[in-house]
């Protein structure tokens, strides 16, 4: 395995505590709708995502996952409560500065890969540097592309790539940057579970030889125990955390949420 260079220039939002941060909610509140339609899909949500931890975002359908993840990285706003990236607060910067800080200081990884069809996997790679007018560093960029395993493929367009080749050039897009914070929204959604398990180690590599931070929203529990620590939500309120998961504690632990709503919905009806 190939060990990366350590990235510099990355700050951390240091709480009391000590703990750094690379990103932070702190009493999140997000209500989607008004009146009979009002949902509140984030209902005083405070969790940090520490430097250097892979997080997973486990929870039932509907319970705030995505709405999470996408006011952490600032594709969203919260109704109150505030959002950081290391130490920036995001509800004070302006639509330019907040582009920017998307741009440059966070990573993206979607479940449906988006990379872009026109472009090769090495212009996919690079794509965030363009954009931002940065100059890449090669010993950086090449050391990505020799741990997400493409180095035969840079001149090759996303569809004659496998589905997990595609999502790999797209980890290896969000790390391109060197981040402070990779956000992944089920990565391994489309993927066979082969695929997945590559996707995934790759995920756990930036965290672990690359010093990176890696936040993860999925519905496998198999997927949830690469991370090191899995949050729970349930009805926009975080109600557990789980350090060193396994699949089967994670399992078990969803199963457990899956008879406290049917017995909720049994007492209501
Ligand atoms: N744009 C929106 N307008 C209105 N309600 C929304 C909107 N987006 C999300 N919601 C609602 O907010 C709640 C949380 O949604 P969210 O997508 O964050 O949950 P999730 O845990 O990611 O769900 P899933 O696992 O099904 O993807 C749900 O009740 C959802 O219907």
């Amino acid at each position: 395995m190939t060990t990366l260079p350590t990235p510099a220039g990355s700050t951390a939002h240091t709480v009391p505590d000590g703990t750094n941060y690379a990103a932070q909610v702190v009493d999140a509140v997000k209500v989607y709708g008004a009146g009979a339609t009002e949902v509140r899909a984030l209902d005083g949500v405070s969790v940090g995502f520490p430097v250097g931890q892979f997080t997973a975002i486990m929870g039932p359908s509907g319970s705030g996952k995505s709405t999470l993840m996408h006011c952490a990285a600032g594709l969203d706003t919260l109704t109150s409560g505030s959002a950081f990236i290391a130490d920036t607060e995001l509800s004070a910067l302006d639509d330019r500065r907040l582009t920017l800080l998307r741009r440059e200081r966070v990573g993206f990884v979607f479940q449906a890969f988006n990379l872009l069809p026109t472009l090769t996997v090495a212009e996919n790679i690079s794509l965030p540097l363009d954009l931002a007018g940065q100059r890449a560093d090669p010993d950086w960029l090449e050391s990505l592309i020799d741990v997400v395993g493409l180095g035969g493929r840079l001149r090759h367009r996303p569809s004659e790539l496998s589905g997990g080749q595609q999502q790999r050039v797209a980890v290896a897009r969000a790390l391109a940057s060197r981040p402070d914070v990779v956000f992944a929204d089920e990565p391994t959604g489309n993927l066979d579970s082969r695929s997945g398990e590559e996707v995934l180690g790759l995920l756990g590599r930036a965290v672990r030889t690359m010093a990176r931070t890696v936040v993860m929203v999925t519905h496998d529990p198999v997927a949830a125990a690469h991370a090191d620590e899995v949050i729970m939500l349930a009805d926009g309120r975080l109600v557990d955390r789980m350090p060193n998961p396994t699949a089967e504690r994670v399992l078990d632990r969803l199963k457990a949420f899956d008879r406290s709503t049917e017995a909720a919905r049994a007492v209501a009806s």
